[in-house]
């Protein structure tokens, strides 16, 4: 790489590729590789062809040389150096960039993870086993300086021989392969590479008893020619009583010549406009759930004329193409991760919590997290709580708290994962799952199911559990054991450990 005359001169910047990304010194890391301009997520930056060297001839000559800073460890043993701007990303425990070999064209793919800004530093994750003392700037403010020994917590896993290179993708479904299709596509259910789990608490309230009531109150229209103005709302909207917190429920209930119009659920009753002739409030039992069967309507309906919305509670929202991509995106990551991990003395169990799709803005950096319980000697060590730790370290380090303000952020309110998406090897364990109910997590991808440790359907399905107050969106990755090629399947784990 010294000779390449593209970066020769360390000073210099140059438009080296499609992407038109650049490479500039970095204060503590020599060269490094920029965005020269915004870099959508999930963008090819790079294809890197490699010089393959034969395992016996690198640890005789290449592992003495400067080339041991550049080179990847290949699958089959042998040492890949790769050319272009592939050996100059630099690494960042937040990295931007994720990376993915190509076998079949001997060569690494570099996509990018989240949004990139223009003069954003690209970087990849090289591993925890570190030759030297890292300077960590994620992004162009350069808030974060982590050096090693200093503010880290000696709980990471090690011994990886320089960067260790990834799998090649696998499996991509056919609905990311079709032509012609827009990253705003919706993809049908029986494409997508991943099943949800049914909470069985999400069963229809179909039994009298079962109907969930609040009380609301309500009102007779005495006269009828009040019921246009009232029906326009203009008079609800004015005194607040327009809110979505009954919005399943129709506004006016008809009963022969009785008219009664819904109004809130507040504890006291409403003061009512003095122009119209209404009687006074009162209170009735409403349900509080929309009906998502007819019988459930039915019964609903003997409450409050109820709205029918026959959607599964359960039920995610329609996927689409490029949201399909990100999750892909996020397998391939905890792929990648947990043959790094499988490397070291660790349990070979990574999570990964990617910035969401819709809303980069509520993480802008991806979290990856690592089982750390055996070189801490700390059982609560588990990935998934690891990672709830690193969301909150990276939030509470923002100049700017990326959720609520600065006083919420010291209570604590940096824990809260809402509207965030935890991709998983393995299922997580009750006591992982419990804290991701706490940390109100959106949704939660894992791989390999844990029949006999695992909390979200495997011992025990703690979100579907009475009395818990929060619910999470549960997929299980389709296919993870029987992969196609020779080394792909995971490491595996002993069925008796909580993951
Ligand atoms: C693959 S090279 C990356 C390109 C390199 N900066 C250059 O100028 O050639 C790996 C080397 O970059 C440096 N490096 C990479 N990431 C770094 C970081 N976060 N902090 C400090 N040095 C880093 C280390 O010297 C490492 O041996």
């Amino acid at each position: 790489m010294a000779g390449c005359p593209a970066t020769a001169n360390d000073t210099d910047e140059h438009i080296l590729n499609p992407q038109q990304c650049h490479v500039k010194h970095v204060r503590g890391k020599g060269r490094g590789v920029f965005a020269s301009r915004a870099i959508p997520a999930r963008t090819i930056i790079e294809v890197s062809p490699v010089l393959l060297f034969a395992k016996d001839e690198y640890n005789a000559h290449g592992r003495h040389t400067l080339l041991d800073h550049y080179a990847f460890n290949w699958r089959d043993g042998r040492m890949a150096l790769p050319l272009g701007l592939g050996s100059l990303f630099n690494h960042s425990e937040y990295p931007n960039v994720s990376y993915s070999i190509d076998t079949t064209r001997d060569c690494i793919v570099y996509t990018s993870t989240r949004t990139i800004g223009p003069d954003e530093e690209l970087c990849i994750f090289y591993g925890h086993n570190l030759w030297f003392n890292p300077v960590d700037v994620p992004n162009e403010s350069g808030s974060t300086s982590v050096t090693a020994g200093s503010g880290q917590e000696l709980d990471e896993w090690a011994s990886l021989a320089g960067i260790q290179a990834s799998l090649p993708d696998q499996g991509i479904p056919t609905a990311l392969l079709a032509g012609n299709m827009d990253d705003d596509d919706a993809i049908d259910e029986d494409d997508l590479p991943f099943t949800w789990k049914r909470l069985s608490l999400d069963k229809e309230e179909e039994q009298i008893n079962d109907i969930e009531l609040v009380q609301a109150w309500v009102v007779d229209i005495l006269d009828h020619k009040h019921i246009a103005t009232m029906l326009r709302q203009v008079w609800l909207k004015r005194s607040g009583l327009e809110t979505d917190a009954l919005s399943h429920l129709k506004r006016i209930r008809r009963q022969g010549l009785t008219s009664t119009l819904l109004l809130c659920t507040s504890p006291h009753a409403p003061t009512l406009p003095g122009d119209t002739a209404l009687g006074a409030p009162y209170q009735v039992s409403v349900p509080c759930n929309p009906a998502l069967t007819q019988t459930s309507l039915h019964l609903k309906n003997t409450y409050w004329p109820t709205v029918f919305t026959p959607r599964r509670k359960w039920e995610p929202e329609k996927w689409t193409r490029g949201k399909l991509k990100w999750a892909c995106n996020a397998i391939d990551v905890l792929k990648q991760e947990c043959h790094k991990a499988a490397t070291s003395d660790e349990l070979p169990i990574v999570a990964f919590v990617p910035s969401p799709y819709a809303n980069e803005d509520d993480l802008p950096q991806s979290v990856v997290a690592y089982d750390t319980r055996t070189s801490t000697c700390h059982p609560l060590r588990h990935a998934a709580l690891n990672a709830i730790r690193k969301v909150a370290d990276f939030r509470a380090a923002q100049p700017t708290p990326v959720r609520g303000d600065a006083t919420q952020n010291q209570s604590g309110s940096q824990y809260l994962l809402t509207g965030l998406t935890l991709f998983t090897t393995h299922e997580p364990c009750i006591m992982c799952t419990m804290a991701l109910l706490h940390s109100r997590m959106k949704e939660i991808f894992y791989m390999y199911a844990m029949p006999k440790t695992g909390g979200c359907g495997g011992v025990a399905c703690v979100p579907a559990l009475k009395g818990v107050n929060h619910r999470f969106t549960i997929a299980i990755w389709k296919n993870s054991y029987e992969e196609a090629g020779d080394t792909v399947v995971l490491p595996t784990l002993d069925p008796e450990i909580d993951a």
